[in-house]
């Protein structure tokens, strides 16, 4: 797909293609809305068909969607694409530059080292890890059950995966299930992660100087980040000193990156490891999440499926409310079943951005160096060949799908939640594991009453760098209570 321009004079340019129509100097970018970007996104996808362009001032940027497509631009990295520009500057400026925004060299020295932290073999060593996190926020939700309070999804959601990546990557759990307290790094995170979302997002880059005075209320916040993941790293060379065969055989991802960066020669910098702490948190934080609300509202708005995955649960764990071994985990298959399928309706990645480093063809259409190819994630999912009924959460097509074999993998290659390529998303293991986990722990122990926003019943869908749902108040019953009750 990828061929050299000049080899095909008869492809159309990025000016041939329609898109909705752009303002003198502006382009499209005033009618963009942050919020509902990857709705008016799909939604010009529906209007124009696929390719299409949006413009914003003098960018061109062109928006593809069929799946084969997607997965040619996704593949052809790190050599024909790379991660957008925007998100490479505003990373390194606020000292999160690692995997997730860097390219090149960078990105090459990086990857083998942060994916060897997160690998199957280190999610099952970690298992225990993950489980004494779950049931720390199994007694969170127990305490809110006893007392009546409505539990806040995302944010109670959030503090399980904060915990899980720390804990896990880190080998230090800042145990923000416990804390209510306002003195977490979480309270910084959070007042940093939407400055660089937003940079990211924002329509227009303005100047450096500009960048600067907008951000000076953020530096106590990187200062004590700063801090933070320098006494994570001090902390880790302590232990590779006080046992050096860690360096060989790293336990967890900070170890392996700390032991990469000190070996001569490496071109590992302290800063690169500090990045990637806070990329692990940015990557692995909202998106599981809300992954994770996305499917307890979907699971409830289905209780004909809830049904069915807490029976696989009732069985797998023999009427036990908790999981013993990483095993169990692996028999729930109706709730990886579940997963997928919130993942395929609601994928809270649901675009990838990928920037042509040289011309190039995509689709039949000269992409020129520098251009940015916007991949939508969802219309894949919705092909009503691949996925009858695509607007129905069904996860039993996706056990069909698996009983099938071959479509199985069709499926999997048409909605691709994770990416594709070279650079996926290489926290999926860690990703479906804390999914499984938390759900079968909530199936299994909870009667969930509703889960609802603060208006109306259906939750709107918010863009904010990952596609979460308006935030969600969920009430809970204790399953016994709820069973005595019933009685
Ligand atoms: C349901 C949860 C998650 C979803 C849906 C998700 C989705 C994605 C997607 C779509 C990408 C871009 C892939 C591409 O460019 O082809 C990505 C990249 C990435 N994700 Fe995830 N992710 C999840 C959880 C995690 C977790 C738990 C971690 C780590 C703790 C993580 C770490 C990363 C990193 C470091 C990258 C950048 C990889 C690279 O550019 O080489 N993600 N993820």
């Amino acid at each position: 797909m990828h061929t050299a321009a000049a080899a095909a004079p008869e492809a159309r340019t990025l000016d041939d293609l329609p898109g909705p129509r752009p303002m003198p100097w502006l382009g499209n970018a005033l009618q963009i809305q942050r919020e509902r970007f990857h709705q008016q996104l799909e939604g010009w996808a529906g209007e124009f068909g696929t390719p299409y362009v949006v413009r914003i001032d003098a960018r061109k940027l062109m928006v593809v969607a069929d799946p084969e497509v997607i997965q040619g631009v996704l593949r052809a990295r790190p050599d024909g694409f790379r991660r957008n520009e925007r998100v490479e500057t505003a990373s390194r400026e606020l000292g999160f530059l690692g995997l997730f925004s860097a390219n090149g060299d960078t990105w090459r020295r990086q990857r083998p080292m942060v994916l060897a932290g997160l690998d199957p073999t280190h999610i099952r060593q970690f298992f225990p890890a993950l489980l004494d996190v779950t049931q720390r926020l199994q007694r969170r939700w127990e305490r809110a059950a006893d007392s009546g309070t409505p539990v806040d999804l995302q944010a109670d959601l959030m503090r399980f995966t904060v915990d899980v990546t720390t804990a896990l990557a880190f080998g230090q759990d800042l145990r923000t299930l416990e804390a209510d307290g306002d003195d977490t790094i979480q309270k910084h995170l959070n007042v940093v992660l939407p400055s660089l979302i937003r940079r990211i997002l924002s329509p227009v880059e303005p100047p450096a100087w500009l960048r600067r005075w907008r951000e000076r209320s953020l530096r106590p916040h990187l200062q004590v980040l700063g801090d933070a993941v320098n006494g994570f790293i001090a902390s880790t060379r302590a232990q590779l000193q006080a046992d050096p065969s860690l360096r060989e055989h790293p336990q967890n991802l900070i170890q392996a990156m700390v032991a990469a960066r000190d070996r001569e020669g490496s071109g590992v910098t302290d800063a690169d490891v500090a990045g990637n702490v806070f990329t692990m948190l940015l990557a692995g934080e909202d998106t599981t999440a809300n992954t994770l609300a996305w499917m307890v509202w979907l699971l409830h708005r289905h209780p004909q499926a809830a049904q069915r995955a807490r029976a696989e649960i009732d069985e797998v764990l023999g009427g036990a409310g908790t999981l013993s071994s990483i095993d169990q985990l692996h028999r729930l298959d109706v709730v990886e079943a579940c997963a997928h399928e919130t993942m395929r309706l609601k994928p809270v990645a649901p675009f990838v951005i990928a920037q042509a480093l040289h011309d190039t063809l995509v689709a039949g259409v000269h992409v020129p160096r520098g251009a940015a190819v916007v991949c939508l994630m969802r219309p894949g999912g919705m092909n009503a060949g691949l996925f009858p009924q695509p607007e129905t959460f069904d996860p039993q097509r996706w056990l069909d799908a698996k009983e099938a074999g071959h479509s199985f993998a069709s499926a999997k290659r048409a909605t691709m939640p994770f990416g594709a390529g070279p650079r996926m998303c290489p926290g999926r293991y860690l990703a479906l594991a804390e999914i499984k986990l938390a759900a079968a722990m909530l199936l299994a122990n909870f009667e969930v009453e509703s889960v609802e926003p603060l208006r109306g019943r259906d939750p709107r869908e918010v863009f904010a760098f990952v596609m979460a749902p308006e935030r969600l108040r969920m009430r809970l019953r204790r399953r016994s209570t709820a069973r005595a009750a019933a009685a």
